[in-house]
């Protein structure tokens, strides 16, 4: 193939869903988008010189979404997960920045060429009699990807009790020039509460999308925003490590979300979030899976807007 590894990673996402699907995104193809602000903790300035990590509050659009391409997946359906959550804060000046984050904290690959031998396994082993088939035997030799399609991704009650991972790690500058990596986790107010398999199989299809509406429009929804601190020596280049729990974590802010976005729909097709999309403060660690997104997600995008 003569094509970019992004556009082809997009060209197997876009295969596995049964699309091209016209008008929506090649990945986290159903969702829907709030409003609300986030609000720093003290401590968050002297993590990051970001605007919004100053203080006084910043504006956040979110979009939550289930995984795969397929528009109308049921929210319960296994393939629908990873969860995504999505989040823009309007800066000042017309800036913006955006968090990108899935509902399991790891990935399964270490490089976009790891992760188009994934994607392209479980496609070929829709037609495949092999034994074992495509996807048995990429897993057998990838421990990641095992590790990733093995971990429980149980149904939420809500997206509102449904932690988020930011898996890429960034670098943090503060404003006397120090800096370390760290990875987002987004914690929810509720806590963590799933539901049990005969309560997920009985699930209206949409039954997250609505939900989160509705919370929104009542008491509203927190999560607080978490940085995980790396120690000298972490590996921060490869989403597939974890670090530790005992790594130091440190609160960044509070995410505060109140406002439903009328016509969601036709509002988030015009969007593409890019975590790379980066104000002074925050800069990308050199992970090949984080660097590899833009190009990737501009793909689906010029796709989406050109139908
Ligand atoms: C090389 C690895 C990856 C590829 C090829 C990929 C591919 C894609 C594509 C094509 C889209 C649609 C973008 C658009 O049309 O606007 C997307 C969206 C998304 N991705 Fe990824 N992705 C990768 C890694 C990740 C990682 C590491 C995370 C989180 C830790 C993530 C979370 C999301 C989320 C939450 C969305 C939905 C964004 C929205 O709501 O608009 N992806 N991805």
């Amino acid at each position: 193939e003569d094509k970019p590894v992004t556009e082809q990673l997009v060209d197997t996402l876009t295969t596995l869903s049964g699309g091209p699907h016209k008008g929506y995104r090649a990945n986290h193809a159903k969702g829907v988008m709030v409003e609300g602000t986030f609000t720093p903790t003290a401590q968050a300035a002297g993590i990051s010189s970001a605007p919004h990590f100053k203080s006084g509050s910043t504006p956040v659009l979110v979009r939550y979404s289930d995984a795969t391409g397929v528009p109308n997946i049921p929210d319960a359906n296994g393939n629908a997960f990873p969860k995504g959550i999505a989040i823009r804060f309007k800066l000042p000046n017309d800036e913006a920045t955006d968090i990108v984050s899935i509902s399991v904290n790891g990935f399964p690959a270490a490089t976009p060429e790891d992760f188009l031998g994934l994607l392209n396994a479980v496609r070929d082993s829709a037609n495949s009699t092999a034994k074992p088939s495509p996807v048995e035997q990429f897993v057998g030799s990838h421990p990641a990807a095992l590790k990733f399609v093995t971990t429980p991704k149980p149904a939420p009650v809500s997206f509102a009790t449904q932690p988020f991972f930011g898996v890429n790690a960034f670098k943090f500058t503060n404003a006397a020039g120090q800096s370390v990596y760290g990875r987002y986790q987004i914690i929810p107010g509720a806590g963590a509460q799933y539901l049990s398999k005969e309560a997920a199989d009985k699930a209206a299809p949409d039954y997250l999308m609505e939900d989160i509406v509705t919370r929104v429009k009542g008491q509203g929804v927190q999560y607080k925003l978490v940085l995980q601190i790396a120690d000298n020596g972490d590996v921060v280049n490869d989403a597939t490590v974890l670090w530790p729990d005992t790594r130091k974590t440190v609160e960044l802010g509070t995410l505060t979300l109140n406002r439903a976005v009328v016509d969601s729909k036709a509002a988030e097709k015009p969007l593409m979030f890019n975590p790379l999309l980066l104000p002074e403060g925050i800069a990308p660690s050199q992970d090949p899976i984080l660097l590899a997104r833009p190009a990737a997600y501009a793909v689906s995008y010029g796709r989406r807007l050109a139908n």
